[in-house]
C-alpha cells in the first residue's frame, strides 16, 4: 500500500474553511508532509475589506507556516484561492472556477462551518447544512473525485450519552426544515428554535447533526468519510507545540483565568475533558477515516495545570492573580460570581469613573458570563464515544506513517501539553512577548499587595462597625486584646529571667 504522502502526490485537493483554525493546520501539514501534492484549491470569501487573495497571502505569512517556508520557500505557489461565499447559491463560484474544480479535484476536505453557539438557526442551517448540500452536488460532478472528507463534531449527537460510529436518524428531515424555514421571518424562527433543537444545547450541534445526515444521503454515490473531533485545542507537536489562534472552547477559559478575570466556573470537576490537539485531528483527517476521542484527563487536573502555568508564566496586565476554581454547585458558583467577579468589576469601574476614564470591566464580565454559560453544557457532563474505526485505521498505517501522521494520543503528556497550550495562548493569541514575563510577575506581586492591603482594610472596617454595634463583640475584642497583652508580658518577664 502507498504511504500517505505518496497517496497525495500528484493530487489536487479542495479545502473549504482553509482560513479557519483547523483549515490552516490542514493546509500547512499537507504542504509540509506531502510535498508531492499538486495543488490546494481553497474556497475563500473576501472579508473585512480584504480580497480573498490578500487573505490567503496574509494567512501564509503567519508563524504557523514558518517551518514549511523554511523547507520550501515556494510552497505558496501550490495554494490556489478560489472566490466563494458558501451561503450563496452555487457557493458563488464563477463558472470558470467551477469547470476547473470539476476537471481536476481528487479529494475534498469540507471544514467550513459556523461554530458559534449563539448563531441564529437560519444562518447556521444555511452554512452548516445547505452549503454542505451544495458542495456535495459540486463534488458529484467532479470527474476524478476519490474522497470527500466532511468535518463534523463529536457533539453532533450530544443528546445521547453513548455515541457510536454511526449516523443517527436526524432530529428532522433536513429538506423539510429547509423548506419550512424559507418562508418564516427571523422572529418566527427564533421563537420555534428551542422546540426544534430539543435536547441539544445550541443551533451549532443541531445543524451539524443535520449536515451528517445530508452527507449520508449522498454516500452511495461518493467515497465519504466523516471526522468527529471533540474539543479541538492547541497543537501538541506540529508544526510546533502550543499553536493556537482563537478564543474558542477552552482557550477563552484559559485566557480569562490567566488574566485573573475568571475566578469561578460551574463544571463537573470529575468530568473528562475531551480535549484533542489540532495536529492530531489533522493527522487523522489526512489519514482519512472516522474519529472520536476519549481522553481520561479530568477538568479538575486541567484547572490545576492551567493555574500553575499562568502563575509561572503570567499574562500581561492581569486584572487579578490567576486563581480560578471549578465548582459543580450552582449556589456556590453564584456566590463567587458576586464576590469575585461582579464586586471587583464594580469597584474597578468606580475607580475608572472617578479617574475620568470610561468604565468597561462590567461589560467584559457580562460577555465572559455569556461565553461561560454557553460552554457549561459541555463542561458539566460526560460522553462515551466508540473509537473502533480510529484503532482500525491506526492498524493499517506503516511505522513511518504512524510517526508522520501521528494520532495516537496515548503518547501525549497532558501536563506538558496544557503548559504549552497556555503559553501558546499568550504568544499566539494575545501576541505577548515572553521577555516581558519578569514585568508580568512584578505586576502579579503588586496585585497581591493590593489584595492584602484591601483585605486588611476591609477587616478593620467590618470589625469597627461590628464593635460599635455589639456589646458582645466589644467584650470579645477586649478579651482577645488583654490575652495578647498578658502573653506579651509573660514572654517579656520570662526572657528577662533567663537573661
Ligand atoms: C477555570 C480554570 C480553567 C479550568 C479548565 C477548564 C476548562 C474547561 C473547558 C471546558 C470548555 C468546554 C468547551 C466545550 C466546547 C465544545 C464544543 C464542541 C466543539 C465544537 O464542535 S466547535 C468549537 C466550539 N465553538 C466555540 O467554542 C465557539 C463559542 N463562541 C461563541 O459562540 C461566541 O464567540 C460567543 C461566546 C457567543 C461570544 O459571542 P460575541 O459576544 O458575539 O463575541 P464574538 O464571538 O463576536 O467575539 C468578540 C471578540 O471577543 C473575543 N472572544 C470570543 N470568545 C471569547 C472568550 N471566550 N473569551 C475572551 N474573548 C473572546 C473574540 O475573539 C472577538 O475578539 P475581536 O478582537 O475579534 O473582536
Ligand atoms: N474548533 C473546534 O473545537 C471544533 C471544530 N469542529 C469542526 O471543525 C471545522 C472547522 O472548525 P474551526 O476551524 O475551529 O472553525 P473556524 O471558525 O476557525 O473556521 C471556520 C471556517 O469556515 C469559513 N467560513 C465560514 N463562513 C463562511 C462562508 N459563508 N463562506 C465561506 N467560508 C466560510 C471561515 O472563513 P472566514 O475566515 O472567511 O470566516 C473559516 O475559514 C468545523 O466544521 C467545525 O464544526 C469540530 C469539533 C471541534
Amino acid at each position: 500500500m502507498a504511504s500517505i504522502a505518496d497517496y497525495y502526490a500528484g493530487k489536487s485537493v479542495l479545502i473549504t474553511g482553509a482560513t479557519g483554525f483547523m483549515g490552516k493546520v490542514l493546509v500547512e501539514k499537507l504542504l509540509r508532509c506531502c510535498p508531492g501534492v499538486s495543488a490546494l484549491y481553497v474556497l475563500v470569501r473576501p472579508k473585512a475589506g480584504q480580497s480573498m487573495q490578500q487573505r490567503v497571502s496574509d494567512m501564509m505569512k503567519c508563524k504557523l507556516f514558518d517551518r514549511v517556508r523554511e523547507e520550501d520557500p515556494d510552497f505558496h505557489k501550490k495554494v490556489v484561492p478560489i472566490s466563494s461565499e458558501l451561503t450563496q447559491p452555487g457557493l458563488a463560484i464563477s463558472p470558470q472556477d467551477e469547470s476547473k474544480l470539476v476537471a481536476c479535484v481528487n479529494i475534498v476536505f469540507h471544514c467550513a462551518a459556523t461554530i458559534r453557539f449563539d448563531e441564529p438557526l437560519k444562518h447556521a442551517l444555511q452554512l452548516n447544512v445547505i452549503a454542505t448540500q451544495q458542495l456535495l452536488s459540486l463534488a458529484k460532478q467532479m470527474h476524478n473525485l476519490e474522497a470527500f472528507v466532511h468535518i463534523s463534531t463529536a457533539y453532533a449527537n450530544c443528546n445521547r450519552r453513548h455515541i457510536d460510529e454511526v449516523i443517527y436518524p436526524p432530529p428532522v428531515e433536513p429538506k423539510k426544515l429547509i423548506d419550512s424555514l424559507e418562508w418564516m421571518d427571523d422572529g418566527m424562527v427564533r421563537d420555534i428554535t428551542p422546540r426544534l433543537i430539543g435536547e441539544r444545547p445550541n443551533t451549532y450541534t443541531y445543524t451539524k447533526a443535520l449536515a451528517e445526515c445530508v452527507v449520508q444521503q449522498e454516500s452511495d454515490k461518493l467515497n465519504i468519510a466523516i471526522i468527529r473531533p471533540s474539543i479541538v485545542g492547541a497543537s501538541w507537536q506540529e508544526p510546533f507545540p502550543g499553536w493556537i489562534d482563537n478564543f474558542n472552547g477552552p482557550s477563552g477559559v484559559f485566557i480569562a483565568a490567566g488574566k485573573g478575570i475568571l475566578r469561578t466556573m460551574r463544571a463537573n470537576n470529575d468530568a473528562v475533558a475531551d480535549l484533542i490537539p489540532v495536529d492530531v485531528v489533522i493527522n487523522l483527517t489526512l489519514a482519512a477515516g472516522w474519529y472520536t476521542a476519549v481522553i481520561l484527563y479530568c477538568l479538575h487536573l486541567q484547572e490545576y495545570h492551567v493555574m500553575s502555568t499562568f502563575k509561572r508564566n503570567p499574562l500581561e496586565q492581569a486584572f487579578r492573580r490567576p486563581n480560578a476554581n471549578i465548582t459543580s454547585n450552582y449556589l456556590i458558583n453564584q456566590y463567587w460570581i458576586l464576590v469575585s467577579h461582579k464586586f471587583p468589576a464594580l469597584l474597578y469601574d468606580l475607580y475608572l469613573r472617578l479617574s475620568g476614564q470610561k468604565p468597561h470591566m462590567m461589560r467584559i464580565f457580562n460577555r465572559l458570563h455569556k461565553a461561560i454559560s454557553l460552554l457549561e453544557y459541555f463542561s458539566s457532563q460526560d460522553w462515551e464515544w466508540n473509537s473502533d474505526n480510529m484503532s482500525m485505521l491506526m492498524g493499517h498505517l506503516s511505522p513511518e506513517d504512524r510517526k508522520t501522521f501521528n494520532f495516537d494520543v496515548r503518547q501525549l503528556n497532558w501536563p506538558e501539553y496544557i503548559e504549552n497550550y497556555c503559553i501558546g495562548t499568550k504568544k499566539y493569541v494575545l501576541n505577548e512577548d515572553m521577555s516581558d514575563i519578569p514585568a508580568a510577575r512584578q505586576h502579579l506581586r503588586k496585585l497581591r499587595n493590593i489584595r492584602y492591603t484591601f483585605n486588611t482594610l476591609l477587616l478593620v472596617f467590618i470589625w469597627r462597625v461590628f464593635i460599635a454595634r455589639s456589646q458582645m463583640a466589644r467584650n470579645i475584642w477586649y478579651f482577645v486584646v488583654s490575652l495578647c497583652f498578658k502573653f506579651l508580658s509573660y514572654f517579656r518577664a520570662s526572657s528577662t529571667l533567663t537573661n
